[in-house]
């Protein structure tokens, strides 16, 4: 059997490696010269840990060839789609998908399957996808199948996820789940059958309930911030409660995916109450601001000026550990702190991407004769520094941090003031 992986990006790349590392032939289609020549050179065009391994593995062993090519989908018998459904103004676009479905359903062969990968709108692989496909003359279920495979990977451990974490299977019909199962036993055995329409439903709802957890961890952050008390205590003890599982608040929520499938979600089914997803993602976006507000705030009660403070921001990633800025918290903030602040630096230990704000390569570098330090990544790394070492570098010594990434009490006994999202306690008199 030779598979297809069309779309090779955060999705279809790490797919195809993993399929490739168990002996699966695959050819992997992407319109994206750049990406297929560098992929076909044994360079992964997506930075994601382990598939630089895999992939010049799966190249040096003949067993993954990349194309722009659509023909090349006629060599095989299971096709995985993973193209972008990008949301633009609140609305999913599946203009990718539908070209890479009216190419499938040209260079369809009897008895492939087909699997989509790709966030869409529940209904879509039943309504759209099907009568796509069956124009090329083959009836699903009989001639061909189809299913949808939501992707659940968390960017940054992909790989590891790919072949662990539970994955639905949602075939259109029963012989499509069964295909489809057929294939993804390869890679993970912890399948969960289900129909496609149930599948695609399922993926939304699983990040909308992410989104809407955290936007109320945030509330509790900013009315703890009023009450004076420290909203990550509180949710610590509340979440000894074995039936409750609060999330962390932040400086904002970032990511391909929490920032986009509540959407899919809202619109996917217009029922009146669906404001209460749509309040959570407005609350999310407002953190960035919140946590700017802290920063001026912060400065503010020193009598810094802000025209003549210089900030840090430590980190730039949209989380901690990766270095993935999509949609990131760092880039709203750095703009705004701009319109307020003399000089805003930024480190992160995983990306150069800045979002305008002075590059800087060390934390000790950002800090040097900073006013403020701002943590917006929960970086592992930033867990780990010696705050009272740090301290003789900076002009006054501010943390506001996002992210409890340093303990208060640490933070005090080194002499800071120390003020963060949802620490009330800052602000109590
Ligand atoms: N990124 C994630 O972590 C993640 C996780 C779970 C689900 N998803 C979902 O998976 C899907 C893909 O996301 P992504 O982040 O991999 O997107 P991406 O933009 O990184 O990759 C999509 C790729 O598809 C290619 N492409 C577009 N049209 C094509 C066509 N007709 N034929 C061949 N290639 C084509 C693009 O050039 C691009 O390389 C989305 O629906 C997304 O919501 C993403
Ligand atoms: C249901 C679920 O788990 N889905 C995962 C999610 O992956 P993700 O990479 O988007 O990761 P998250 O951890 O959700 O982070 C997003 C943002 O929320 C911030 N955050 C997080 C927890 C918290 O308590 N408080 C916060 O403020 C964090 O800093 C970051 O900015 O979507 C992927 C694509 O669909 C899935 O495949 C993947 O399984």
């Amino acid at each position: 059997m030779k598979l297809c992986v069309v779309g090779l990006g955060y999705v279809g790349l790490p797919a195809a490696v993993v399929f490739a590392s168990r002996g699966i032939p695959v050819i992997g289609i992407d319109i994206d010269h750049r990406k297929v020549e560098a992929i076909n050179r044994g360079q992964t065009p997506i930075k994601e840990p382990g598939v630089d391994t895999l992939l010049r593995q799966a190249v040096a062993d003949g067993k993954l060839t990349a194309t722009t090519t659509h023909d090349a989908l006629r060599e095989c018998q299971a096709i995985i789609i993973a193209v972008n459904t990008p949301v633009e103004d609140g609305v999913v676009n599946l203009t990718q998908l539908k070209n890479a479905l009216e190419t499938a359903a040209k260079n369809l062969n009897k008895d492939t399957l087909v699997s989509i990968e790709s966030t869409v709108p529940p209904g879509t692989t039943e309504k759209i996808a099907k009568p796509i496909l069956e124009k090329s003359g083959l009836k699903t279920g009989r001639d061909y199948y189809l299913a949808h495979v939501p992707e659940r990977i968390a960017p940054g451990r992909a790989i590891e996820e790919l072949t662990t974490a539970p994955r639905l299977v949602g075939g259109v019909d029963p012989p499509s789940t069964q295909r489809a199962i057929e294939l993804y036993t390869t890679i993970n055995k912890n399948l969960y059958p289900t129909d496609a329409t149930t599948a695609e439903f399922t993926k939304l709802i699983e990040n909308t309930y992410r989104d809407v957890n955290i936007a109320l961890a945030n509330i509790f952050a900013l009315m703890a911030e009023k009450l004076g008390i420290d909203v990550w205590e509180a949710i610590r003890l509340a979440n000894t409660h074995p039936r409750v599982h609060i999330h962390l608040p932040g400086p904002g929520v970032g990511g391909p995916c929490l920032t986009k499938d509540p959407y899919i979600l809202i619109t996917a089914a217009s029922v009146e109450h669906a404001k209460l997803i749509q309040l959570a993602r407005e609350i999310n976006r407002q953190m960035p601001t919140h946590f700017t507000h802290l920063v001026l705030t912060a400065l503010k009660r020193h009598s810094i000026n802000p025209r003549e403070a210089t900030v840090a921001i430590l980190g730039v990633a949209y989380k901690g550990g990766i270095d993935d800025t999509r949609e990131t918290p760092a880039q709203p903030i750095i703009h705004l702190l701009k319109q307020h602040v003399a000089e805003v630096r930024a480190h992160d230990p995983y990306t150069q991407e800045t979002f305008g704000a002075t590059p800087t390569t060390t934390v000790e570098e950002a800090l040097e004769n900073a006013d403020a330090a701002a943590i917006v990544t929960d970086h592992p790394q930033y867990r780990q520094l010696d705050w009272k070492k740090l301290a003789p570098l900076m002009r006054h010594k501010i943390i506001v941090d996002g992210r409890r990434v340093v303990e208060p009490h640490t933070a005090i006994e080194a002499g800071y003031t120390y003020y963060a999202i949802g620490y009330g306690k800052a602000f109590k008199i």
